[in-house]
């Protein structure tokens, strides 16, 4: 199995190409979802923040106030650090768990949205592919502005929070640009002749299963085909007319990604 680092800077438009992607039947996983996962009330990360950061980070509901934690951290680099070491552990755990799901369902490729790939650096190995949503600071500026209604300084506080886009996209493989008009950027990621990655097409990262031929040699009819574990390689069945391994139902992905995300 292969990992496909997707990263960007915010509002750069990373979960709106990640939706496309997913759309085509890619294997997605959307780490800010998980991190919103990990905070909820009852969880291990939820009681550490409130020991850290005091009940002034809650909502009456018990819930974690996204806005009053965010305009917390965005200004002040150490505790933005500790809310990291925090969460970040959770994260990696859940994202891990996650990958092992899209595994188990036989994908050859998992496309990761991971916003600090190239700021924490540790999962980089792991990968692939990378691939940096860009877009030019001014049009990042007034979409992170419109989309979460902040002020200029607020909004450059969270922009300065992270590395510049302009040194991510130098160190990515591949770079998508949305600086301009979605339908521009949503045809870089069509399956025909779109120019997401290197030989892009979205057929190849669907699932197969790749199990040893061996294990199915007592009853031929049940013979599964074996994964050609490469991009380029040749199409393969989809696991849908299978039974095995079974599907362990919509992943955490999935099932937020449904409920929540609407599109540029
Ligand atoms: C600070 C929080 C509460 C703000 O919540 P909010 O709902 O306003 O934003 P959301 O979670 O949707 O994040 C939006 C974007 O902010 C940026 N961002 C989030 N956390 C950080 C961080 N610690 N450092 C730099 N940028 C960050 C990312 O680009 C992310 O895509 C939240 O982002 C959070 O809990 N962050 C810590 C976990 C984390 O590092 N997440 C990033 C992915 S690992
Ligand atoms: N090409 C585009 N044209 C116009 N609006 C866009 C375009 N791409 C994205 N947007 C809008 O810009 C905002 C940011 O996009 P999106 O949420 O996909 O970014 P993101 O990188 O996932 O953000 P974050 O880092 O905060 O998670 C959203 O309101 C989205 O609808």
């Amino acid at each position: 199995m292969f990992l496909v680092g997707l990263t960007g800077g915010i509002a750069s438009g990373k979960s709106s190409v990640l939706q496309v992607l997913q759309q085509l039947g890619c294997a997605v996983i959307d780490v800010d979802v998980i991190a919103r996962h990990v905070v909820q009330p009852g969880y291990p990360a939820h009681r550490r923040i409130v020991e850290a950061f005091g009940t002034e980070v809650l909502l009456e509901n018990g819930d974690i106030d996204r806005k009053a934690l965010g305009d917390l951290i965005f200004n002040q680099p150490d505790r933005r650090h500790l809310l990291n070491a925090i969460t970040h552990p959770e994260i990696c755990r859940e994202m891990t768990k996650e990958t092992f799901k899209y595994f188990l369902r036989g994908y050859r490729y998992v496309i990761l949205d991971v916003p600090l790939l190239f700021e924490t650096k540790k999962l980089l190995k792991y990968m692939k592919h990378t691939v940096v949503v860009y877009c030019d600071r001014d049009t990042q500026l007034a979409r992170l502005m419109q989309r979460n209604n902040l002020k200029q300084e607020d909004a450059e506080a969270r922009i300065k929070a992270q590395l510049p886009l302009e040194d991510k996209a130098r160190m990515a493989r591949h770079v998508l640009d949305n600086s301009g008009e979605w339908s521009v950027t949503k045809r870089q990621l069509d399956p025909q002749g779109g120019k997401f990655l290197r030989g892009w097409d979205p057929e190849r990262m669907r699932p197969v299963l790749s199990h040893p031929r061996s294990t199915y040699t007592l009853n031929p009819d049940r013979a599964l085909p074996r994964a050609d574990p490469c991009l380029e390689g040749e199409k393969q069945p989809s696991v849908s007319s299978y039974t095995f391994p079974p599907s362990p139902g919509p992943s955490l992905q999935e099932q937020a990604q449904n409920r929540v995300h609407e599109g540029p």
